[in-house]
């Protein structure tokens, strides 16, 4: 039972570690956990509601996690394919365009949720 414990607690260290190595290898990744930090700030300003927290922290994880794919699948391309190989380029385009694709999802999400409340504010101001 101890044995078990102790490998579960060790996947966990693993996997944290990989998402430090992430955030301090990546700039992407640094500007993936800004923004982040910044939609938390604009949700708690605008009150937004628990579906729509829901759908904004659904999206915020799948960035995070498809930019924690592509650096794990950049890195071993480059650790199997140093030099240039058009399929390590394939590789590595198709990584980089699950990125781009989760991105402009959670983009749109976040234009959804959050230009009613804006428009809302304009409205109050102007
Ligand atoms: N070994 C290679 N063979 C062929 N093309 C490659 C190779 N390595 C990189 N490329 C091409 O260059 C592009 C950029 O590769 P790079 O490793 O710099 O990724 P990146 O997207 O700039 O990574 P990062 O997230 O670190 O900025 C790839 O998407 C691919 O088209």
């Amino acid at each position: 039972m101890r044995a078990y414990l102790k490998k579960r607690f060790n996947s966990f260290r693993f996997a944290f570690r990989g998402i430090s190595a992430a955030v301090r290898s990546e700039p992407h990744m640094r500007l993936h956990v800004l923004a982040a930090i910044a939609v938390v700030v604009v949700g708690y300003t605008f009150d937004v509601t628990k579906t729509e927290w829901c759908l904004l922290v659904g999206s915020m994880g799948l960035v995070v996690t498809a930019e924690i794919i592509n650096t794990a699948i950049e890195t071993v391309v480059n650790l199997v394919s140093p030099d240039f190989n058009q399929l390590a380029g394939r590789a590595k385009d198709l990584a980089a365009g699950a990125v781009l694709v989760a991105a402009i999802t959670a983009a749109l999400i976040g234009a959804i949720i959050f230009l009613p409340y804006l428009l809302a504010l304009a409205k109050v101001y102007f």
